[in-house]
């Protein structure tokens, strides 16, 4: 360990994504095999204990990487000095709730987070939001952060990236590594869009390999619902796959995409695609030295068109009712 470690604040890290994701921090997957971490963990004070209990294990797996976990239950302190956020406490969705219902539940989180982030955090901090409905969870935040640059806040598609990546392969008998440009557009809900329009496998274009039919009412479909079909499957919402995918959206976010493909993430609009300026969206983007970047330029077909405006407009509802909330 020749660097100073990285200091990683974990919300909800008692929760059953925490228990997922805090062994790879640990192990080094979230920055890389020589990047030293120190975690930082927010509870509420109820989960405290359990958070120790995690807290030892953690001990316990004698990760050469890991130099230290601190517990907390008050955000301030949390967040202090802070790299790395990632915000996963929240209240999940259980069987029938939609997302909707959540907003006001778990809106009152993310502004202590958004103002302790403000307030302590270090200068290069990389916000990260899993909890949900995350796009929106990520709005407040931000917009209690008015002194972090807006482009640190990101809210998770990557899942669903992934989920799109792993229907595709199956479906075309190609290994995930083949898919290029695939894309996730819109809310992390489902009113999300998949897209292969521009997608490709070994320098062929997904669009002309799959028919339509397929793509509307089982691929589209599919990827959207995921989230639901775990939880009637397991009666829990996803756990593992989430962690997953949160290590491979900071892990991106900081070493990069490979050249000729991108990946997907919610980020602060630019106004980019006529998605409205600051509302936190997911587009396909490329990440370049610490940076995620909205790819520019990408001709947009009338199918594409209409499914993003749908889930675009979802977004601007929620935005509109956690203002009406007092929360942004
Ligand atoms: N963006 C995405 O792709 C995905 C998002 N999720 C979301 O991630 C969130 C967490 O999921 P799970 O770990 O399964 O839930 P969980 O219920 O197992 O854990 C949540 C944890 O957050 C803690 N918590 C609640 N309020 C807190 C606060 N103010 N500060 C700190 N911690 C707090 C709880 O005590 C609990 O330990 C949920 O909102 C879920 O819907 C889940 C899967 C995918
Ligand atoms: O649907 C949920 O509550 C969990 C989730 O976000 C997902 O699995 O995509």
């Amino acid at each position: 360990m020749s660097q100073a470690p990285v200091n990683v604040t974990v919300t909800g890290a008692a929760g059953q994504i925490g228990y997922a994701l805090l062994f790879r921090i640990a192990s080094g997957q979230l920055l890389g095999q020589d990047v030293p971490v120190k975690l930082r963990l927010l509870e509420i004070p109820q989960a405290v204990k359990a958070a120790e209990g995690t807290a030892m294990e953690l001990e316990d797996g004698a990760f050469p990487l890991l130099a230290g976990t601190d517990i907390f239950d008050d955000p301030k302190q949390a967040f202090e000095g802070t790299n790395i956020a990632l915000l996963v406490g929240a209240r999940p969705r259980s069987k029938g709730m939609e997302r909707g219902d959540l907003l006001e539940a778990n809106g009152g989180i993310f502004k202590p987070q958004g103002e302790a982030i403000n307030a302590g955090a270090a200068d290069d901090v990389k916000v990260l939001v899993v909890g949900n409905p995350a796009n929106t969870n990520a709005l407040i935040a931000r917009s209690h952060a008015p002194d972090v640059p807006a482009d640190r806040f990101t809210a998770m598609t990557r899942l669903d990236h992934n989920r799109a990546l792993a229907q595709l392969a199956k479906k075309l008998g190609v290994p995930v590594t083949e898919l290029k440009k695939v894309a996730i557009w819109g809310n992390h809900s489902a009113t999300q869009y998949p897209s292969v329009q521009h997608a490709e496998f070994g320098g062929k274009k997904i669009a002309d390999a799959v028919d339509q039919a397929w793509l509307e009412n089982d691929f589209i479909p599919t990827v959207a619902k995921r989230g639901a079909a775990i939880i009637e499957a397991r009666g829990l919402s996803s756990a593992a796959s989430a962690a997953s995918a949160a290590i491979d959206h900071v892990y991106t976010w900081v070493n990069g995409t490979p050249a000729g493909d991108w990946t997907s993430a919610a980020v602060v609009s630019d106004g980019s695609y006529g998605v409205p300026e600051g509302l936190i969206s997911s587009f396909p983007v490329t990440a370049k030295d610490g940076k995620y970047e909205i790819v520019q330029g990408l001709e947009i077909d009338d199918f594409s068109r209409a499914r993003i405006d749908a889930s675009v407009a979802e977004l601007v509802e929620e935005r509109d009712t956690v203002q009406k909330l007092g929360l942004i």
